[in-house]
């Protein structure tokens, strides 16, 4: 049996949008949710708002530098859409070494994301056409 990531729970789904503050109001407004202020993570090339829900959250976000990887979706999909999933695991460097011959990790190390976690990318076209996003989350 080959090792594998060992996720456990579903993190946040995240949605590329041309503007941030926009699509937070329109979620407030149509669905009721409880949304974060926009947060800036240069390191990221992304402006982010959470929206919190019972049980996960939604990542609204809108590119941020000349090098965002978000901009070059919206080109695509210039009314936003969804961009990525994550998946929580207990020890990030030991899912991607467990996983790395088997798909394209987008760092050769974990970078520090929008909670504080370590996450890693995985390839979309290594899972099944769906950006896909490790984050370690200590288990209480
Ligand atoms: C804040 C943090 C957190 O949660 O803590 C975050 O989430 S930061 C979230 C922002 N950071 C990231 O997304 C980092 C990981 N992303 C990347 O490294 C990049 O965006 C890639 C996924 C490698 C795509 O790179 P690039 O845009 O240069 O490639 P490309 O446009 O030529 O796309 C290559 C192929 O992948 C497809 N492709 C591109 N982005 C995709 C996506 N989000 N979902 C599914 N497929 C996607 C394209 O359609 C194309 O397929 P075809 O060849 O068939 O046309
Ligand atoms: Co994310």
């Amino acid at each position: 049996m080959q090792s594998t990531a060992a996720v456990t729970r579903l993190n946040h789904l995240a949605i590329a949008v041309p503007d941030v503050r926009a699509a937070a109001a329109q979620y407030q407004a149509v669905l009721g949710a409880r949304v974060s202020e926009p947060q800036a993570l240069p390191e990221h090339g992304v402006t982010v708002v959470f929206v919190q829900l019972e049980n996960t959250k939604l990542e609204l976000l809108e590119p941020l530098g000349e090098a965002s990887p978000v901009a070059k979706f919206l080109e695509k999909n210039p009314a936003g859409g969804m961009h990525h999933m994550c998946l929580e695991v207990c020890n990030v460097k030991a899912s991607m070494a467990a996983v790395s011959e088997r798909v394209r990790l987008l760092s050769s190390e974990p970078k520090i994301g929008a909670h504080g976690n370590p996450v890693v990318f995985m390839h979309p076209k290594d899972m099944v056409g769906v950006l896909t996003e490790l984050e370690e989350v200590p288990r209480s």
